[in-house]
């Protein structure tokens, strides 16, 4: 398919006299893995909530693949090929991670193929040994891949990663950001919100960035770290002159 995955254009929400979401407009395409950055209440959230359909719009289109998703339910939304995994709702703890992560495959296919599927995505995301255990009993990184495999289940062509990596350390997040790369390679296309810039920087290929609701800057890690508006509203000076020293020292 030609032209991009992803196009957002004019997309806008107001709630009440707020502008969460202001005008903003992107395409991402099929190989692509977009980091979405910004200070607390720049409409991060609202931006990815809007693009699954868990919340409408108040102007403007999401097409995904050309096709216009904006105001659609989440399940259409997703059985079109687009959803994101959810930051802080519960797995259900009883159930093991199999039937978690069935529950995914669910909104597309019958009860056997979604069998089917969960043993797949499973597989792949490395949790195979562990899918007969009750999801209340994983530590935070396998959660972080049950995540990941119950939103894969639906079989994405573009998954929203919030926050998946919050909470892990440096190596486990490096494991996630491997895995996410691989998914990548095999056609999945990435929008990821992290707070955590390291692993932001070494995982996207792109960054938006999103300040009072409005696209500030839209480039690769490197020129968007460099971005005055950027450093102004969310980096900092300190991120920004350790990262030019890191740059300097890698360069030497
Ligand atoms: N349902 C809602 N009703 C009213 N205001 C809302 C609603 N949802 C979000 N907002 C407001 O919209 C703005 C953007 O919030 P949003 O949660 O999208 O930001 P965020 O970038 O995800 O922040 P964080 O990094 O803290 O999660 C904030 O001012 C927030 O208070």
């Amino acid at each position: 398919m030609n032209g991009p995955r992803v196009r957002v254009s004019g997309l806008t929400r107001r709630f009440g006299g707020l502008v969460a979401v202001n005008g903003v407009s992107f395409e991402i395409g099929a190989g692509e893995i977009v980091g979405l950055i910004g200070p607390n209440g720049a409409g991060k959230t609202t931006l990815f909530n809007l693009l699954v359909g868990l919340c409408r719009p108040s102007e403007g289109r999401v097409e995904l693949e050309g096709a216009d998703v904006a105001g659609l339910k989440p399940h259409r939304v997703a059985r079109a090929g687009m959803t994101k995994t959810f930051q802080n709702v519960a797995l259900f703890p009883e159930l093991s991670v199999r039937d978690n992560v069935m529950m995914g495959g669910l909104l597309r296919v019958g009860l056997g193929e979604a069998r089917r599927a969960a043993d797949r995505v499973l597989e792949r995301v490395g949790l195979t040994a562990i899918a007969h255990k009750p999801a209340g009993a994983l530590s935070l990184p396998e959660r972080a891949r049950v995540e990941v495999a119950r939103a894969l289940c639906t079989r994405p062509k573009v998954l929203l990663l919030d926050e998946v990596m919050a909470a892990l350390t440096p190596t486990e997040m490096e494991e996630i950001i491997d895995l996410v790369k691989g998914l990548r390679d095999e056609g999945t296309t990435f929008m990821v919100v992290e707070h955590h810039m390291k692993a932001v920087m070494s995982l996207c290929d792109r960054l938006l960035v999103l300040n009072f609701g409005r696209l500030i800057a839209d480039g690769s890690p490197t020129q968007v770290t460099r971005n005055h508006d950027v450093i102004e509203a969310y980096l900092g000076s300190s991120f920004a002159a350790s990262h030019r020293n890191a740059d300097i020292a890698t360069e030497a």
